[in-house]
């Protein structure tokens, strides 16, 4: 069954290069004729995991191909997401099955009631990846990959993920570690951005994360997420002790002048508190300030 992979950024490389270098059947789905042609000119996707590189010469195709699609594993933003999947609809079988990369939350909910007949499975990945060039990948993080569907029953196809070295986990809680990640998230990468920041400093804001994460722990139990203030707040002082030196990914993606997630982060936090009329002053506040920051500098606030 041939894995297809639609985007060939940082985490579609990285699962593509591990796909093949264990001998499963890839194939890369690329938005045009002229990525294709970039591509095939770089003589295939690139894997560095500290000193070692490898490259896998793994076949690719525009989205508009025609071959059928069984299994499809969406590797773009949460922005892209919805339409790069209904991009490809015509060309999915009737029992496919898609894995939804995407962080945050909102992304995943809208491929799935774009496509009501496909499999939509959710992953929450702490691994790490960036490009250090077009399709070469670097592995910069270890982590899990916790996948679900609301249901109990995982896919065979799970033991091939394993033989892959894919670190995975089938879980039937996959909407609660969406929306943990998504609360570490709010707590962290806003604030790395307003204060140009590496991680590690927002242990000197101590008060302000510890009112955001008496706001988010209240949104999650709203959205039957059990975590209390003092929990998430020892999580998130934990990530920002574990993660001091790095850089957060929306920090990144402002730094490189790229549009954020912030819809599916912050924003999708502010619009599921209104729906609950939970009031929530400190992240709003803080999203607002958030788009306040992208403005000013041209990028979108959405
Ligand atoms: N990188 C990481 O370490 C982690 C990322 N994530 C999440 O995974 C998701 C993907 O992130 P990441 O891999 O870093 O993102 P990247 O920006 O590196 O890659 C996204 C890729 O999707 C491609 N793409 C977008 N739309 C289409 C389309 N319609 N057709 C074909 N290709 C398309 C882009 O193509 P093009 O280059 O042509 O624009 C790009 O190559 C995000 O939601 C992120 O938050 C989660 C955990 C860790
Ligand atoms: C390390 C962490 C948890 C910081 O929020 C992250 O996931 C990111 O940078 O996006």
């Amino acid at each position: 069954m041939t894995w297809h992979i639609l985007g060939a950024g940082s985490l579609g490389c990285l699962w593509a290069a591990r796909l093949a270098r264990a001998g499963e059947p890839v194939l890369l789905l690329l938005r045009d004729r002229q990525r294709l042609a970039q591509y095939r000119a770089s003589t295939g996707v690139g894997l560095r995991e500290g000193d070692n590189f490898s490259r896998f010469p793994i076949a690719a195709d525009t989205l508009d191909g025609n071959q059928p699609i069984q299994r499809l594993l969406l590797a773009c933003k949460a922005y892209d997401a919805e339409e790069a999947a209904a991009s490809v609809a015509p060309r999915l079988a009737p029992t496919a099955e898609i894995l939804l990369l995407q962080n945050g939350l909102g992304s995943q909910q809208a491929v799935a009631e774009r496509l009501p007949r496909a499999r939509c499975i959710a992953v929450s990945s702490t691994e790490g990846a960036y490009l250090e060039a077009p399709f070469s990948v670097v592995w910069a993080g270890r982590g899990q990959n916790w996948l679900g569907d609301g249901s109990e029953q995982a896919p065979a196809w799970l033991a091939a993920l394993d033989k892959a070295e894919i670190p995975q986990q089938w879980t039937t809680q996959i909407d609660a570690r969406l929306w943990k990640k998504l609360a570490l998230n709010c707590a962290i990468n806003p604030l790395t951005v307003l204060h140009q920041c590496r991680n590690g400093l927002l242990a000197e804001q101590q008060e302000t994360l510890a009112t955001l994460c008496s706001e988010l722990a209240a949104l999650l139990s709203r959205n039957q997420v059990r975590i209390s203030a003092d929990e998430l707040l020892n999580e998130v002082l934990q990530v920002i002790n574990a993660t001091a030196a790095n850089y957060s990914s929306m920090y990144q993606d402002v730094q490189q002048n790229r549009r954020t997630e912030i819809a599916y982060l912050l924003g999708y936090a502010v619009q599921n508190a209104r729906a609950h009329h939970l009031h929530c002053p400190a992240f709003e506040q803080l999203h607002q300030q958030l788009q306040n920051a992208l403005a000013q500098r041209g990028l979108p606030t959405d």
